[in-house]
């Protein structure tokens, strides 16, 4: 069971974070998901130190490093407590560049030249960012099934509480339905903050993002229920 339900997970600033640095309330930012590892630090396979070293601060290059397989990240779901915003006051808000003149810009001067922070943020495996692509150049045609239906005969997903079930058998078992849906939603997350930028009063719900999962259209959205991949239309 996770610590907190998908929908009851909030909005937290990378400030508030970083009171949560001891081990009576330990939290992590990976992939711009807030995790509260308090109870679990101790029970780390990688040793409650590591944890305790990054008390209240971004993990997400030091775990990706450390953990060489799927286990660390399907585990992580259970202990995610919400997702990091960035506060800002409005007038800094519209000193800023429009995100899209930024884009341009950083692509021009891009050669040789560092990544920025946010393309570092938005790291998706390539397999996952091709499924995209290739779902928005398809035709769809509308489907009934539940997100559990398609998720569990896809051949890129695999169970994780039912490694015997026919996913399990049939899939490469590379990621998991909940792999997927962490993915899916530090996109979303990212996507929704240039948004925000750019338009500090654009409503939040709503902005998500479409995933083609073996023949199905699948959305996941950033207002609400995080975590939720529903599909919308099967995909000719
Ligand atoms: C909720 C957060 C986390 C969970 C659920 C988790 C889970 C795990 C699991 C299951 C393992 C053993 C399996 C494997 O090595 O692939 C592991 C190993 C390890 N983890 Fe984590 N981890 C978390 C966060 C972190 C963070 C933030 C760091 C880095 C600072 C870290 C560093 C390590 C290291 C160094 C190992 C040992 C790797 C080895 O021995 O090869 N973990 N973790």
């Amino acid at each position: 069971m996770p610590l907190v339900a998908p929908t009851q997970r909030k909005a937290y600033t990378v400030e508030e974070v970083a009171k949560h640095n001891t081990a009576a309330s330990l939290w992590v930012i990976m992939n711009r998901k807030v995790y509260d590892v308090t109870a679990f630090h101790k029970k780390h396979p990688g040793g409650a130190g590591v944890l305790l070293q990054m008390g209240g601060k971004d993990a997400t290059a030091a775990a990706a490093a450390a953990h060489k397989s799927i286990l660390p990240a399907n585990l992580m779901w259970e202990f995610c407590i919400g997702h990091i915003v960035r506060v800002k006051p409005p007038d800094e808000v519209k000193k800023e560049e429009p995100v899209a003149k930024a884009a341009a810009k950083k692509k021009k001067s891009a050669p040789g030249g560092e990544p920025g922070r946010r393309d570092q943020a938005r790291r998706s495996p390539p397999s996952f960012v091709e499924d995209v692509e290739r779902m928005l150049s398809r035709p769809t045609i509308s489907t009934s099934k539940s997100a559990q239906e398609v998720v569990g005969r896809s051949s890129i997903v695999s169970n994780p509480e039912n490694p015997g079930s026919e996913a399990g058998q049939e899939g490469k078992l590379e990621r998991t339905f909940t792999t997927i849906m962490e993915e899916m939603d530090s996109e979303i997350m990212a996507l929704d903050d240039d948004i925000h930028k750019e338009r500090p009063s654009a409503p939040s719900a709503g902005i998500g993002l479409l995933c083609f999962l073996q023949g199905n259209a699948c959305w996941s959205s950033s207002g609400g229920s995080h975590g939720g991949l529903q599909p919308i239309a099967k995909v000719a």
